[in-house]
């Protein structure tokens, strides 16, 4: 599902991802772990075709990850959402409903599962931090991507979410659909992961020098590998 060969990714003169091939086949939940700075949410954005690679090459079912099949197959949900701040949560859902071309009938469903139902008529500005995440979870999870990424999905929930959340991950996967997120609370995904890939630390300024980093993919290979 998700091929990354020898990508590198520089913001100015800091080289953020430095020639990291990740592998994740359909199907599997896998974690993207590592410290923070190591680049986990930058690879998540490269993977959903929101920031280039300066190197390498990426492919999402053998697409390109910033081409319109790809998009179309690929639900993700940022630590921030961005959402419409002048949109009720309801408009909000439809719209990105109409954006994927599928009906917004899940929806209510959706924000009912996450206790969020009551904020339906609410403007998005009013919401709090673990409500627009929410949002921002049903809303790309609407069309019933193939491939879910999420950067730190807890991030502002409150506990019983957190674990529907994983319930949810549990059936999405169940599904057959592929699940790649970053968390720095593995113990909650225990009962959901297949694998964990590890980045290394971050590089550093520009002069750091950091050695490339692999983080190998199918299930049953090698456990990745941290150069540091
Ligand atoms: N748009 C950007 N412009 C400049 N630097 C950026 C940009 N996005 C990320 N960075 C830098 O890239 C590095 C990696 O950031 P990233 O958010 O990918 O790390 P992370 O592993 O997700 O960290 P954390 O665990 O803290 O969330 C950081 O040093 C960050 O400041």
């Amino acid at each position: 599902m998700i091929r990354a060969e020898e990508l590198t990714v520089r913001f100015g003169e800091t080289t953020v991802l430095d020639r990291v091939t990740l592998r994740v086949a359909e199907g599997e939940a896998v974690l993207l772990a590592g410290p923070n700075g190591a680049g986990k949410s930058t690879l998540l954005r490269v993977i959903a075709g929101l920031t280039p690679a300066a190197a390498g090459t990426c492919r999402v079912a053998g697409e390109p990850p910033d081409s319109a099949a790809a998009g179309a197959l690929r639900g993700f949900v940022q630590d921030e959402p961005p959402l419409y701040e002048y949109l009720t949560v309801r408009e909000h859902l439809a719209f990105a409903a109409r954006l994927w071309g599928v009906s917004a009938a899940d929806a209510p469903r959706g924000l009912e599962r996450f206790g969020a139902a009551g904020w339906a008529d609410t403007l998005i500005r009013d919401l709090s931090l673990g409500t627009r995440k929410k949002v921002g979870l049903v809303a790309a999870l609407l069309h019933r991507p193939r491939l879910v990424l999420l950067d730190e999905p807890f991030n502002g929930l409150d506990a019983a979410s957190c674990t529907e959340l994983v319930a949810l991950l549990g059936e999405v996967r169940s599904e057959g659909r592929t699940v790649l997120l970053t968390s720095h609370e593995p113990q909650r995904l225990e009962p959901l992961l297949d694998r964990t890939i590890t980045l290394g630390p971050p590089a550093g300024p520009p002069t750091g020098g950091a050695a490339p980093l692999v983080a190998p993919h199918e299930p049953g290979d090698e456990r990745p590998q941290e150069d540091t």
